[in-house]
């Protein structure tokens, strides 16, 4: 068997590049000499019953490219270590003492779990144990501190750019007001990457309060400019501004979010009396083939994790410190979600460009007359409907107002 044996299982939400670390992990495996095995369905594969293949150059060619994962992936069973936001499950000390079995019988020399905050908390829940793991970062929400990406996340902002391109033409011929929703869970990554590089017009995040009234404000502004449809990208785990997230608790498991997008465009549909239309764009983040940059760094996480095993660095995690494959411990990475840094670069950008995050009134853009975008924001506004409008009139004229003075006072 050459120099021995090294596992490797893909867990939690499956995305695209698991299983470009499945063929880095073994062909570099196979330079070294190692034989590979590959557990299946997560950790359930791990034990009662024990479910593996053998991996090999031969039976992993051409899979580079293809989404999902060969091995298979879970986010629910025996191994839930978290269950939310820095909560910590001790896992059954039997079936700890099953996995050692297992890996003991099967000479494995080291375990690589590829997997995201809550699967890598299980991998340092083996690791305390005496069970030799490394870990892999993975998830499209790229919300795992100690790497500056997971991979998966490239190729979800792809997807999620390329529905708001396809959103932005509809949107625009039929001057209507599209809210897509995106996936992230607790962190406002994908919506905050997908929103700037598909150039929305207001992003919500989980990391910053928001109000209908700034949102809404943001619309009637591009409305005084001309511009007669908007774009919003909402994150899933985005909190309403009467507090609470939109989804479904689940036993057991993290609670499931969704819905927010249509909870959105109905707000705005009745505040604006504006078409509005909403996109879930769901689990075709997480489907399809990997980009490129994913490609390359779910592939060098790969080669590194088997270093890491060789060099019997256990108990850590491949991380990307830009430009260098690097490691730290999983202990660093997990049960401490990486969220997006309001007053961070990228935000900044983005308000520099005029997105609105809903967190604050949008000031008139410097480009035209503030006069005219002021006459244009009350000529704009439907005063017929203002009974029916929730949404403040008061607000609109007290901004044009402001506007107009500060007109005048140039
Ligand atoms: N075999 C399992 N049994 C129970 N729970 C599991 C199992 N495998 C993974 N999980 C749980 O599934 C969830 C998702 O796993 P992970 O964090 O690795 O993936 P993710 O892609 O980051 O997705 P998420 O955003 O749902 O956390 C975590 O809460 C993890 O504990
Ligand atoms: O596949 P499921 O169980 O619906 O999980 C969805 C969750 O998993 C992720 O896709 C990846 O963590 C989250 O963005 C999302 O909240
Ligand atoms: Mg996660």
């Amino acid at each position: 068997m050459g120099n021995g044996r090294i596992g490797i299982l893909t867990s939690g939400g499956d995305c695209p590049g698991l299983n470009a670390v499945i063929r880095g992990v073994v062909k570099a495996s196979e330079q070294l000499d190692y034989e590979c095995v590959g557990f299946l369905k997560g950790y359930e594969g791990l034990h009662d019953p024990v479910r593996y293949i053998n991996l090999t150059c031969k039976n992993t060619t051409g899979i580079l490219n293809e989404g999902g994962t060969i091995l298979g992936s879970t986010n629910k069973g025996r191994f839930a270590a978290t269950v939310g936001v820095d909560d910590r499950v001790e896992l059954d000390p039997e079936l700890l003492a099953g996995v050692k079995t297992t890996i003991d019988q099967l000479g494995i020399q080291g375990l690589v779990c590829v997997g995201g905050d809550g699967s890598l908390a299980v991998a340092q829940q083996f690791h305390e144990y005496g069970i030799p793991v490394v870990g892999v970062p993975k998830t499209i929400d790229n919300d795992l501190s100690a790497t500056a990406f997971t991979f998966g996340f490239d190729s979800a902002i792809a997807c999620a750019t390329e529905a708001l391109d396809r959103l932005h033409t509809t949107a625009a011929s039929h001057e209507r007001i599209m809210v897509l929703e995106v996936m992230g869970r607790h962190a406002g990554w994908i919506a905050l990457h997908a929103g700037i590089a598909g150039s929305a017009n207001v992003i919500l995040i989980p990391e910053l309060d928001w109000t209908y009234e700034d949102v809404c404000h943001k619309i009637l502004d591009r409305e005084s400019r001309g511009e007669r449809f908007s774009l919003v990208v909402v994150a899933e785990g985005a909190e309403l501004p009467s507090g609470g997230h939109v989804g479904e608790a689940q036993a057991g498991a993290q609670a499931r979010l969704g819905g927010i997008g249509q909870v959105v465009a109905a707000e705005i549909e009745h505040r604006l009396h504006r078409e509005t239309r909403v996109a879930v764009l769901g689990h075709l983040q997480r489907g399809g083939s990997p980009t490129t940059f994913d490609r390359v760094l779910a592939t060098q996480y790969g080669a590194h994790a088997v270093r890491l095993v060789v060099e019997e660095k256990f108990g850590h995690m491949v991380c990307y410190n830009p430009p260098e494959i690097d490691s730290v411990p999983i202990m660093a990475a997990v049960n401490r979600l990486r969220t997006v840094n309001p007053e961070g670069s990228a935000v900044q950008a983005a308000r520099a460009l005029g997105i609105s995050f809903g967190d604050r009134p949008v000031s008139l853009s410097p480009f035209t007359s503030n006069l005219e975008a002021a006459e244009q924001l009350v000529d704009g506004y439907d005063a017929a409907t203002a009974d029916d409008i929730e949404m403040d009139a008061e607000f609109v004229l007290e901004m044009a107002e402001a506007a107009a003075e500060e007109a005048l006072a140039e």
